[in-house]
């Protein structure tokens, strides 16, 4: 057994960074070249650290910072603890997120308090479960409760895209602007990670355009289940034709509009199964979804619902209502991909393969970034996330945000280099 103050927290390291993106579009506009992620540290009594990645957008990595040096002295083992600390810090300000509703670039739902304290609680809390999972020789999922599966399914996580960013080269994917760019694109997924589940990030093109994608693709990869996530982009009466046009080629279809009452009309009347990442992302949402039955499917992020034990009581909440529960992403890299992988683990109900951006990322902050086997990541039993910290590569991409003035997602900015008068797109747009 370790010392009783081997736990102990002794610092917490803070360090933003800005990882290259691809091309990729989406209902806002496109992805930026670079993005921020925010990267944390705690090092215990005990000489060990515990790893955390989160968003690095300004309001985050500001919040992340203020509550950091409140750490010390906490124990690790203790991770539920910390949420007093982070309420406390951070307080009753809501303008702490500096823009209300639903964020140009986020695509993620509201944005208020409760989430920015529910995202920031995430980080350390997953830092303190590597930390002492370090500390005990158990890994994370033990600490939750045990896994139940030994690999985890994901999806390829199409989008489509330019070939390149404005002024640089072609990148290893190419551009998808058409079926036939995505059906090719679906193909390099299958062929370098074994994916066996197909999304398509819609919301770029005309409706009618992502439905011959989604057909195009249903042709090519006849047994594939395949999803569409248009972000909420269209209107009540769109969303209910393409439901209708797509029932029985898509397993589910994600964010076809904005709401929960528009979201309930359209399964009510299509049957359509609906997953969300934009209308539940919080606890206080679920009442008001599950008992007007709009959404089929919850797609859990520990980043935002509060971290790994919170993911696990939405997936109990999901499973004493019988709504389904997979698992949304953003932009990541492998300490992300590690604590994703840990809790889906354990989570006994995982019918859905979980999204996962990590295969559009070039560069990682861990020694051995993960593998995707027949579309899987293995569960490590190594202690903790089981990865360990590449710090020659976190100084690296560290520089590029101190030498970079990129701060913050910026999909509709980023759009302006190719369109000069791009502006966040009316909702709904179609
Ligand atoms: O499922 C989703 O809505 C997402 O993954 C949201 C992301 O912001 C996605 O749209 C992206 O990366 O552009
Ligand atoms: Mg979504």
């Amino acid at each position: 057994m370790p010392e009783p103050t081997a736990g102990r927290i002794r610092e917490v390291r803070v360090t933003p960074i800005l990882i290259c993106d691809p091309p990729l579009l989406n209902l806002q506009g496109v992805h930026q070249p670079t993005t921020p992620r925010t990267i944390v540290e705690i090092e215990t009594e005990a000489g060990g650290v515990g790893l955390g990645e989160t968003y690095g957008d300004t309001d985050y990595l500001t919040a992340i910072r203020k509550v950091a040096p409140h750490l010390a002295g906490a124990d690790v083992s203790r991770p539920g603890a910390l949420r007093s600390v982070v309420d406390e810090v951070l307080g009753t300000d809501e303008t702490a997120f500096a823009e209300a509703g639903t964020h140009a670039a986020g695509l993620r739902g509201k944005r208020d308090l409760a989430k920015l304290k529910a995202s920031v609680f995430a980080v350390f809390e997953v830092a303190c479960l590597d930390a002492w999972g370090r500390l005990l020789g158990v890994p994370v999922h033990a600490l939750l409760g045990g896994r139940v599966r030994d690999r985890v399914d994901y999806s390829a996580y199409l989008f489509y895209k330019w070939a390149a960013h404005p002024g640089a080269g072609p990148d290893a994917w190419g551009g998808a602007l058409d079926p036939e760019g995505v059906v090719e694109q679906a193909r390099l997924f299958a062929d370098r990670y074994g994916f066996g589940s197909i999304k398509l990030k819609g919301g770029v093109f005309d409706p009618d355009q992502e439905i011959a994608a989604v057909r195009a693709l249903r042709e090519a990869f006849p047994d594939m289940p395949l999803r569409l996530d248009p972000n909420g982009a269209w209107s009540a009466e769109t969303g209910e034709r393409v439901a209708r046009e797509l029932t029985g080629v898509l397993e589910y279809l994600e964010d076809p509009v904005a709401g929960v009452g528009a979201m309930a009309r359209i399964h009510e009347r299509t049957g359509m199964p609906l997953a969300t990442n934009m209308c539940v992302t919080g606890f206080d949402e679920v009442p008001e979804a599950f008992s007007r039955n709009a959404v089929q499917v919850v797609l859990s992020d520990h980043h935002f619902w509060g971290g790994l034990r919170a993911t696990l009581d939405l997936a109990a909440l999901c499973r004493t209502y019988g709504v389904g529960v997979s698992m949304h992403s953003n932009t990541h890299l492998g300490i992300s991909l590690a604590a994703m992988t840990h809790v889906a683990a354990v989570v006994p109900d995982l019918h859905h393969a979980c999204d996962t951006h990590r295969p559009w990322q070039q560069e990682d902050v861990v020694t051995r970034p993960h593998t995707f086997e027949g579309g899987a990541v293995a569960v490590s039993d190594a202690p903790g996330l089981g990865i360990e910290l590449d710090t020659d590569a976190l100084a690296d991409l560290h520089r590029r945000w101190t030498d970079s003035d990129v701060r913050d997602r910026d999909d509709v900015g980023a759009m302006r280099a190719v369109h000069p008068d791009w502006t966040a797109p009316r909702l709904p747009r179609w």
